[in-house]
């Protein structure tokens, strides 16, 4: 249901079903779909809209046609914008424009290609380029597509943004490339990961699926999902009447060096808020007697800790110090799950001998970088990782033997064995200090509540998004949220998902 397949994928099971489906069928059922969406974005009655659909070279602008056609018969007045000679349109397309045209849609002279921007258009549909974009768009497409982007009506794309790379979110040519900014997508056959990760729901806006009706027997077994609660709610139970504090494990969050004593209490709040037993603040250095706003708190110099009997979240505020260093040492020596965030990851990037120690542990490790600490410890830029985020994942949780959650707009979270999650929750407000160092604590809560890594992880980082959501649908940012208002949001949604289930 969830499923993310990356292009090359999407292409075999779309040549597999057409194999087995009369010609034009997919075409059809992916026309049909648009033109229904269309409908539902229009603020007016179908009579009254006037609809703009470019149309690309390729099958992408057949669909594009279809839903042209699908909705001029439904009332409204289309335009079509279609540079490429119909002679050379692929089959499948040719028979959408002939039907487009039986329905009234109106083709534009390309004389008016590049005026169109003074037109008032309800909606735009941005048919042009779907998963066979190859190059980055130039010369006219350019022009086109920086019009439509000025445009104030709602965009509609079809299967993804004209210019977006499907599997990575970024847009093709990079800095210098273009893509269309769609309030809206409507992506065929399967979710794509470009359109959840990067740069892709920048474009992309709000995406809708339509599978178009293929039949399971097409689809292989997936190994990239979009997270949604159902890929852990077989961990979402109910405290037994019978339990004590002793049930729900305990959180060590190690960290803070002085100036930096403020990310493990943000970290060990959203622990102890998100159910872990006990809590303790272990210092690397100068600890203070104890958190005023969350007395339950147990605030200790580390080297006063116990590691071996807590879940670690180790890094937050921990500075790079020998004192650091030693403390990460031990705690990769422990027999301890761990989380590792933050200067736990850019000592690790230092130290090649942790790397081998790390990767060779036997007790579940999940690893929280963004992508510069990405980027350190895989000896690459941040653009290198941001511009394929998730092989980067991958890369890291294979390197590593550990679940990887890679931050960031559309965070990836990926295992060992190469299975990826997409997450789709958050939004900018995430992007202020301290949000980190609560999404390590609410990791490090799951865990010791007897969460498996993969699920923990799944579970906080759509947690961690989801309350950003929400806060920022009451008025709560995404300006000036702050990570601490983060974290009663979240144990809200914790103890709703509990009892939904
Ligand atoms: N064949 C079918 O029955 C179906 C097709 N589908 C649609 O078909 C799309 C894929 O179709 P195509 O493989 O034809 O690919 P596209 O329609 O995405 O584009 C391919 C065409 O664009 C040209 N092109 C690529 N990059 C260019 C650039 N930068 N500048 C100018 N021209 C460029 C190529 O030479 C080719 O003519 C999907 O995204 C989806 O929208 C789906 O609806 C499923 C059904
Ligand atoms: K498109």
């Amino acid at each position: 249901m969830s499923a993310i397949y990356p292009v090359a994928e999407i292409r075999k099971i779309e040549q597999a079903a057409l194999r087995d489906l009369p010609p034009y069928t997919l075409m059809q059922r992916a026309g049909q779909a648009a033109a229904q969406a269309a409908l539902r974005l229009l603020p007016c009655p179908p009579h009254s809209a006037a609809i703009l659909v470019l149309a690309g070279p390729g099958n992408n602008g057949g669909d594009a046609l279809e839903a042209a056609a699908g909705l001029a018969k439904a009332g409204c007045e289309v335009l079509a914008l279609l540079k490429t000679p119909p002679s050379q349109l692929p089959p499948d397309a040719a028979q959408a424009l002939a039907r487009a045209q039986r329905q009234g849609v109106h083709l534009m002279p390309p004389e008016q290609f590049a005026d169109i921007d003074s037109a008032q258009w309800t909606l735009v549909i941005d048919g042009l380029f779907g998963i066979g974009l190859s190059r980055p768009l130039d010369g006219d497409w350019r022009s086109l597509v920086q019009a439509v982007n000025a445009m104030p009506c709602p965009v509609l794309a079809l299967d993804v943004p004209s210019g977006l790379d499907a599997d990575t979110g970024t847009v093709v040519g990079g800095a210098g490339g273009i893509a269309v900014t769609a309030s809206n997508t409507i992506t065929f056959i399967a979710d794509k990961a470009g359109l959840y990760t990067g740069d892709g729901p920048d474009y992309a806006g709000s995406v809708e699926l339509a599978t178009l009706a293929i039949a399971d027997q097409y689809l292989p077994a997936p190994n990239m999902w979009l997270n949604h609660p159902g890929l852990f709610s077989d961990y979402l139970r109910p405290r037994k009447r019978n339990s004590h504090k002793g049930s729900f494990g305990d959180v060590a969050v190690i960290g803070g060096a002085a100036g930096m004593a403020g990310a493990p209490i943000l970290a060990a709040r959203a622990a102890a808020r998100c159910g872990a037993g006990r809590v303790f603040v272990g210092y690397a250095e100068n600890p203070p007697a104890y958190d005023q706003a969350q007395p339950e708190l147990m605030c200790r110099h580390a080297a006063d800790l116990d590691f071996s009997s807590a879940v670690l979240v180790v890094g937050t505020g921990m500075g790079m110090a020998n004192s650091a260093l030693a403390l990460l040492t031990r705690a990769l020596d422990a027999l301890s799950w761990l989380v590792l965030d933050a200067d736990a990851l850019n000592l690790l990037a230092r130290q090649p001998q942790l790397q081998v120690q790390l990767a060779q542990r036997q007790h579940a490790v999940l690893m929280t970088p963004h992508p510069l600490e990405a980027a350190r410890l895989l000896g690459l830029s941040t653009s290198e990782i941001q511009a394929d985020r998730v092989t980067a994942a991958r890369r890291l949780a294979s390197r590593f033997n550990a679940v990887v959650v890679l931050k960031g707009a559309g965070s990836i979270i990926a295992r060992a064995d190469g299975a990826v999650v997409v997450n789709p929750t958050g939004n900018p407000a995430l992007a202020t200090a301290g949000s980190g160092d609560v999404l390590s604590g609410i990791c490090g809560a799951l865990l010791a509540q007897g969460w498996p890594q993969w699920e923990a992880a799944l579970a906080a980082v759509w947690l961690h998004g989801r309350a950003a959501d929400q806060l920022v649908a009451q008025g709560i940012g995404p300006i000036g949220l702050t990570a601490g208002e983060l974290i009663p949001e979240v144990r809200l949604l914790l103890n709703q998902l509990v009892q939904e289930r």
